[in-house]
């Protein structure tokens, strides 16, 4: 059973997400916040390459086909790989808040395997906020949006500052990012909410 740690339990004075009012309309693809991201960047040859799209209120979709890079036992997918999914699912809700944020905790049910060649519909939505402590909650199933579930995740996402990602990151990659031409992305990476 998911969500069964004490510190994914949002606490009393938690409120509901509030979708931030420039948010992408529903239906509307997401694009990738970093080219090199594992698991949405275009430009990483073994990433996930998952497209996801806004939803309704703080709810996000999106699609991943397992490729054979992606393997762990023959024919399947590796664990790891399904939880990255769910993370960067469950990472691009953030998205839709305006805030930026990184994963404190993701707890993840492996409930049926995943074969290679197949798509995993992805559905993930805010269902609590508590300060900087974001509560998220993610699905993965197989055969299309409505079949057999295969993986899921509780998480708690905590919300950074750019200087995160400046103080910890490789100063190549950062420079890099601070100067992707991609408006778009640029402001994937780096705009907060004031
Ligand atoms: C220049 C280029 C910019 C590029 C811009 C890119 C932007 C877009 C990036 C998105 C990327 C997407 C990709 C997918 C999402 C990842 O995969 S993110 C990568 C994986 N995650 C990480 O690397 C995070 C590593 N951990 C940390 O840096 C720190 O532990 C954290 C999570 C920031 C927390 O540290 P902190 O800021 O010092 O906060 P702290 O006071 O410890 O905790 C705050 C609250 O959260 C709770 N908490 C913290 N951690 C946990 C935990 N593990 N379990 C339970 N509760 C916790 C604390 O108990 C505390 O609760 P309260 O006391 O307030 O009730």
């Amino acid at each position: 059973m998911s969500g069964s740690s004490a510190s994914l339990q949002p606490p009393a004075d938690a409120v509901k997400p509030v979708r931030h009012p420039d948010a992408p309309a529903p239906g509307e693809l997401l694009g990738a916040h970093y080219g090199a991201c594992f698991g949405c960047g275009s430009e990483q040859p073994h990433g996930l390459h998952l497209q996801a799209r806004a939803g309704e209120g703080v709810s996000i979709t999106a699609e991943f086909t397992v490729q054979p890079a992606h393997q762990g036992a023959p024919g399947l997918a590796h664990g790891g790989v399904l939880a990255t999914a769910l993370d960067e699912t469950l990472g691009s809700l953030n998205w839709l808040l305006r805030t930026i944020a990184v994963t404190g905790r993701l707890e993840t049910d492996f409930v049926r395997p995943v074969p290679v060649g197949a798509t995993l519909y992805l559905e993930a939505e805010v269902t609590a906020v508590a300060g900087r402590k974001i509560y998220s909650t993610a699905t993965g199933r197989l055969d299309g949006p409505d079949g057999p579930v295969a993986v899921r995740a509780d998480a708690l996402f905590v919300e950074v500052k750019v200087d995160h990602f400046v103080e910890h990151g490789r100063e190549a990659e950062i420079k890099a990012a601070m100067s992707d031409p991609d408006q778009t992305r640029r402001a994937r990476a780096f705009e907060v909410n004031p």
